[in-house]
């Protein structure tokens, strides 16, 4: 299967869209004062040596308003606070989600077979349903659909799966397994058993509960579709099915050509879901996985967002969460997040301009030899080759202006410095060609370190590579 969370090896349509796009034009403001914010970036990485940044204190909620600066990497934070950001219904968040899990656990270990299905579906219903009443009056003023869940028994989806027969298998995740099902309804699902077989119970509970939380809490036409979950003998996500598979098995795994216009349309749909995740919907989400492989297609080639299992949730007032264990894909982890653990926005256009490039070049973000897409295509870019840097398999059939604009907007998204790669509204604009690359690169040089006199040469990025693998192997 595509794209194991690598770390794996390191540690591992329509209507909505035009609702998105209003409430985009109120996000104005805000994103100034989010820009705002991430200065404090810089004054943050000039007085803290990386040791001090990965070692940074653990944060409970009651610390959200003196911590501006940093978080480590506590699951319960998804859980910790409201989308306001209001001190003590952080605290209330936190005492529930501990108070779930310490009973969860007890059952659990004494009632090791009755464990889920006795407390987990019972605790997670609390926690959506708490979950959704403070989206509910975050969402007041807009008219985005509510979404609606089930929860549904193990016999429901022993039925809709032909018991988990190994022919309705349709993806295999470092995490899941994934199945194709049909409800009693008609409607065509994937279910998605957690396996995470490397993690005792407590820890499996804790990523459920917050992938459960994240994507129930998110709507979007690229991103993916929460239709319910069972915790009845295992622990299941039951999500929209998508025809075409994953973007990895699409572009890697045929060697059929997936054409230029199904690349720009995919390359454009990521970019609104992640301007989405990180602007738009009630929290911040950082994805911290996207890779070709967690991007999943509809019958029309629209592309969603999916894996939650790393996302966090980016409180208001944080400027970036820093996390240990680092855990991603190689190949598509910004050096700032593999070298300290820092994970903000930045870290998602990071990884989305490798996307970028394996759209363009057809090349997988790691080669069989563990070369670097990054490091291989730089170079091109900022020669703007595009002539070396197409998929061959595209021959002369893409329009150039949009080639042009996807290896400009890579370029900017793959930036060692995360305050100078662009922000996805910026990214958006880009590749909606909206705003000329000359006013880009005023804007983002702004007196600063210049996008292409780089100082950071594929040199440091080599060596950054490779303290990384060395501290993967330690
Ligand atoms: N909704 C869906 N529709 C169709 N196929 C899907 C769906 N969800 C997942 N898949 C398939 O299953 C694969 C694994 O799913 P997913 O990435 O969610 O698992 P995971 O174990 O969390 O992965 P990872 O190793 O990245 O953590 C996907 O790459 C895709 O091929």
């Amino acid at each position: 299967m595509e794209g194991r969370r690598g770390a794996a090896d390191v540690q591992r349509n329509g209507e909505n869209k035009k609702q998105h796009e209003a409430k985009k034009e109120q996000d104005e403001k805000k994103e100034e004062d989010i820009s705002n914010n991430n200065n404090r970036d810089d004054q943050y990485s000039s007085s803290s040596s990386p040791r001090g940044v990965l070692e940074s204190t653990r944060l409970g909620s009651s610390d959200l308003d003196n911590s501006s600066i940093s978080s480590s990497d506590d699951r319960s934070s998804s859980f910790a606070s409201s989308p306001s950001g209001e001190l003590n219904q952080g605290v209330y968040w936190k005492n529930i989600f501990d108070q779930i899990k310490r009973r969860s656990m007890r059952r659990l270990s004494s009632i090791p077979l009755l464990g889920y299905e006795m407390i987990l579906p019972k605790n997670i219903r609390r926690i959506l349903s708490k979950n959704r009443s403070a989206e509910e009056e975050a969402n007041d003023s807009d008219d985005i659909p509510k979404p609606s869940w089930r929860n549904f028994s193990y016999g429901e989806l022993v039925e809709a799966t032909d018991n988990f027969s190994p022919d309705k298998l349709i993806g295999q995740g470092g995490h899941a397994d994934v199945y194709k099902g049909r409800l009693s309804d008609g409607q065509v699902v994937a279910v998605k058993k957690i396996t995470k077989q490397e993690k005792n119970d407590e820890d499996k509970v804790d990523d459920f509960l917050s992938e459960l939380g994240i994507i129930a809490h998110i709507n979007h036409p690229n991103a993916a579709k929460l239709i319910g979950y069972s915790a009845d003998g295992g622990l299941y996500l039951v999500l929209q099915y998508l025809h075409h598979g994953s973007l990895g098995s699409l572009i890697h795994g045929s060697d059929e050509r997936l054409d230029w216009d199904i690349r720009y349309k995919v390359a454009a749909g990521i970019a609104e879901g992640l301007l989405y995740l990180h602007r738009e919907c009630p929290k911040r989400i950082i994805h911290r996985d996207i890779t070709a492989s967690n991007i999943l297609l509809t019958k029309d080639y629209e592309p969603q967002i999916s894996d939650f299992g790393l996302a966090k949730w980016l409180p208001e007032k944080w400027v970036h969460h820093v996390v240990s264990p680092i855990e991603g894909t190689f190949g598509y982890m910004a050096p700032e997040y593999f070298m300290h653990g820092i994970v903000n926005e930045k870290t998602d256009v990071f990884a989305f301009g490798v996307l970028l490039l394996e759209l363009i070049t057809g090349r997988r973000a790691v080669d069989s030899y563990r070369k670097s897409l990054v490091l291989w295509a730089k170079p091109l870019l900022q020669k703007n080759n595009i002539k070396e840097i197409a998929d061959p398999r595209l021959g002369d059939v893409y329009d150039v202006v949009e080639m042009k604009r996807a290896m400009f907007t890579a370029l900017c998204c793959l930036h060692h410095l995360p305050d100078i790669r662009p922000n996805m509204k910026k990214v958006v604009q880009l590749l909606r060609g909206e705003n000329a690359p000359v006013e880009m690169k005023q804007r983002s040089m702004g007196g600063r370190a210049l996008m292409f006199s780089d100082e950071y040469t594929s040199t440091h990025y080599i060596q950054d590579l490779n303290r990384h693998m060395e501290l993967v192997m330690e």
